[in-house]
């Protein structure tokens, strides 16, 4: 019988202790693709990825693949995103699939076997999940997950303008605070949690004002906007004082724009990670 896999929440810890917090996107845009001179094709995606693969491992500890992006080309899309988790485990890198799933309890079960169970071929290390159906909809991943020594990310407060028409609606009761007292509740026993939740960089008047209650999470924050969108350490700083745990900011287009030539890639990664170290004074972009 082989060991049992250590949970998520711990394996991302020992990871982001040895590489650091920073999650490298893999977004192939189909701009980038053009921009990379390959073509917007299964082919041009393997390169893609393949060319991101060989930037990032043994450099960061996780990368999260924008799975609509890969989906947009059908079947041979999903190949080449399932061939790129499986070499992403190979090289000791943790993987996020973005694939941001949400559904009825019965069939969000189908979504929890594709993504989160051991033997599927797109098994990720974690999943984004979307809690729009309730929190409670989710069961079934949150189970997947918590069998297999897996996580899910669950969108609390977007980094999109348009998500706070929903999440933010409430004050101290809102959803987006319901969503992070739900996932705490998940995380209560010893150890670091695998129920994280996802909360924009951009994030960070709406987290004081809604007084997000973060510090009770005990599970790790995946923090887009980074780059592209605007937030650097300053942002990081002002949505996550006082967090515990691991908050993973992420950054796609920022880096990948540096590609195709692996040094520039490796380059613009190293820089996005001294960034994020630099004293927040010298961070970049609006609240
Ligand atoms: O779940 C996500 O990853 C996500 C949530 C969110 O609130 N905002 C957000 O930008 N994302 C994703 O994070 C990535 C951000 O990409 P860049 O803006 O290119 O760095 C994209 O893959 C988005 O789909």
């Amino acid at each position: 019988m082989p060991e049992p896999r250590a949970t998520f929440g711990a394996r991302l810890a020992s990871a982001v202790e040895q590489w650091g917090s920073l999650c490298v996107g893999v977004d192939p845009h189909p701009s980038l693709l053009e921009a990379w001179g390959l073509d917007d094709t299964p082919e041009g995606l393997r390169r893609f990825s393949h060319t991101v693969l060989d930037a990032v491992s043994g450099r960061v500890s996780v990368i999260k693949p924008q799975v609509a992006l890969f989906e947009r080309h059908g079947s041979r899309g999903f190949a080449v995103l399932e061939d790129l988790l499986a070499r992403s485990a190979a090289n000791g890198l943790l993987t996020i699939a973005d694939a941001k799933r949400g559904d009825i309890g019965s069939t969000m079960a189908g979504y929890a076997d594709a993504w989160l169970r051991d033997g599927s071929a797109l098994a990720a290390d974690a999943i984004t999940l979307s809690p729009y159906l309730g929190f409670e909809s989710l069961r079934p991943a949150l189970t997947a997950a918590r069998e297999s020594g897996r996580g899910v990310f669950v969108l609390a407060l977007t980094s999109n303008p348009e998500g706070a028409s929903v999440q933010h609606v409430g004050g101290e009761n809102s959803v987006a605070q319901r969503i992070v007292r739900a996932a705490a509740q998940e995380n209560l026993a010893d150890g670091p949690g695998s129920v994280g939740l996802v909360i924009g960089a951009t994030a960070g008047k709406a987290v004081r004002e809604l007084r997000l209650e973060l510090e009770s999470l005990n599970g790790p924050i995946l923090a887009p906007g980074v780059g592209a969108q605007g937030a650097g350490r300053r942002e990081l700083d002002a949505a996550f004082a006082g967090v515990s745990g691991v908050v993973l900011p992420n950054s796609s287009r920022e880096i990948l724009r540096a590609g195709p030539d692996v040094s520039a890639l490796k380059e613009a990664v190293e820089a996005t990670q001294n960034a994020l170290r630099t004293p927040a004074e010298a961070g970049s972009g609006t609240d």
